[in-house]
């Protein structure tokens, strides 16, 4: 079978290359030139592991080529997939829907011949009914277009495994015919043992973005409780443990600290309660609005914490920030809640130094006015303060020996609570964790008198 995805992103640049791996031949399409040329060149435009090497395996076996074409989808296959952005628009936090429409018109303008297109991108209820009616009217005489929404649960950073061996395939139709398509293009993995819902297009959609309202609640539910154990006492991640013990709740997506960011679930969150005001349920979603401030607080504790720390004595000191990404193993920085601090910082007075594995690039084209030294070495040298702010794996094995020679002041700020609290009170260093009581020192202490600061 031959199948297009529209949209080469992070969301279908992997689907392509995973089909591609599958056994399909593949056509990417993207309206971005410079992508296209890239991928066709064998090279990956962000990070995901295993991905390069899917790409590059199936470029040059011509199983996966990619094109700025829409006449060259159409003519290429019956089975399309769309796969292109939902961003936040500007207005309420709804999804600005043009990308899909943009791509969903030019698609049908170029069809002469029965085809069917699936949905991956997360949307609004009600869109898959709308492009239905839409291909109806639209679509050529003569020919049938079918619509389909099979929506993505990938994470990224376990792209490609998520699309190769998914929890859960979801596909959503309103009529039989499309969904022996959607069983053969994902047999492998139903072969393998994935469970399938088959659903309507109203309940595919909202799995969706019911999936990751649930998990940005489950986030912002235990960071609400560290605001509670900072002031009270008590230890976040020991009552993390303890309710996740219980099987109902799970440990999984308990992390408490910065706070999630992203391409997704902040805009998700938003686009829901948007969708469900015009809906006419304004109530309805409201709690994600509380979600969504207690997420975006743990941004301003940090930022506060560094000001009471810093902020009296030195307002230009330097402070080093490790991570930039949204998460570890990805050089996604949309909404990241570390460059969103860092940057913060820096607009305060701060001399802002930010060092990550990979995210470097990304980051600077976000934020240029940063410094970006080459080594996290170069980026600590000569801090007053250290921010661990995403939680890469070269960061949470740090040592306090890797860096005592090379700060001007032993403080470190563990904003996704993965350092040993002991390991780095006991080297002499100041140590603030998100949800643990801290009593941050006011005065800019020096290395020696560091050590006796913190309470943790
Ligand atoms: N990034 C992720 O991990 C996941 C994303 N999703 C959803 O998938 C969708 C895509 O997300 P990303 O891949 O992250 O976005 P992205 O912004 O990385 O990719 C979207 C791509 O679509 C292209 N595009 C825009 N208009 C086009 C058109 N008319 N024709 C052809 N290409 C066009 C853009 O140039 C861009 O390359 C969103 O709805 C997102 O919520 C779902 C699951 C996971
Ligand atoms: O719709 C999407 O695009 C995707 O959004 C999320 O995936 P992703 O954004 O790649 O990242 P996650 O692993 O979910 O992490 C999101 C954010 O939450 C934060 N997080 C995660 C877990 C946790 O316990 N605590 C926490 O703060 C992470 O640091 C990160 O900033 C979902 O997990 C995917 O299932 C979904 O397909």
């Amino acid at each position: 079978m031959r199948i297009t995805v529209i949209g080469t992103g992070y969301l279908g640049a992997t689907h392509a290359a995973c089909l591609a791996e599958i056994g399909f031949e593949v056509l990417g399409i993207d309206t971005d030139a410079a992508k296209v040329a890239a991928l066709n060149a064998g090279v990956l435009p962000f990070h995901e592991p295993d991905l390069p090497g899917l790409l590059r395996k199936h470029t040059e076996s011509g199983r996966l080529r990619f094109s700025t074409s829409m006449e060259e989808a159409a003519n290429f296959a019956d089975v399309h997939f769309l796969a292109v952005g939902t961003p936040q628009s500007g207005h309420a936090g709804r999804a600005d829907m043009s990308q899909i429409d943009g791509a969903f018109r030019s698609l049908l303008g170029q069809i002469s011949h029965d085809a069917l297109i699936i949905g991956k991108s997360t949307v609004p209820v009600g869109t898959a009914r709308r492009l239905a009616s839409m291909a109806r009217k639209l679509g050529p005489t003569g020919a049938e277009i079918q619509v389909a929404w099979n929506p993505e649960f990938l994470r990224e950073g376990y792209a490609v495994q998520d699309t190769l061996r998914p929890d859960r395939l979801v596909f959503g139709t309103d009529q039989p015919g499309p969904l022996g398509v959607l069983r053969s293009v994902y047999a492998q993995a139903i072969a393998a043992g994935t469970p399938v819902v088959e659903t309507d297009f109203e309940t595919a959609e909202l799995v969706k973005v019911a999936a990751n309202a649930f998990l940005a609640t489950k986030i912002s539910f235990i960071n609400a409780f560290s605001e509670i154990t900072e002031t009270a006492g008590g230890d976040i991640s020991t009552l993390a443990d303890a309710i996740g013990m219980d099987a109902r709740i799970g440990r999984r997506f308990l992390n408490a600290g910065l706070g999630f960011g992203g391409g997704c679930l902040p805009k998700d969150i938003r686009a829901l309660q948007a969708r469900t005001q015009e809906l006419g349920l304004d109530l309805t979603m409201d709690f994600l609005s509380a979600v969504d401030q207690v997420n975006l607080r743990r941004r301003d504790k940090v930022v506060e914490l560094v000001e009471q720390t810093l902020g009296g004595s030195d307002i230009s000191a330097k402070v080093a920030v490790l991570g930039a990404s949204f998460k570890p193993e990805s050089d996604d920085v949309r909404d990241s809640p570390a460059l969103d601090v860092a940057a913060r910082l820096d607009g305060l007075g701060y001399e802002v130094c930010v060092y990550d594995p990979i995210a470097q690039e990304s980051a600077r084209r976000r934020c240029p006015q940063l410094e970006y030294p080459d080594t996290m070495e170069e980026a600590v040298a000569g801090a007053e303060m250290v921010l661990l702010l995403t939680e890469w794996q070269q960061f949470r094995t740090l040592q306090p020996a890797d860096l005592d020679s090379l700060v001007s002041g032993r403080r470190i700020l563990d904003g996704r609570n993965v350092l040993d609290a002991a390991t780095w009170l006991d080297a002499g260093w100041q140590l603030m964790q998100l949800g643990r009581k801290t009593e941050p020192v006011t005065e800019l202490a020096t290395s020696a008198t560091a050590a006796n600061g913190v309470l943790a």
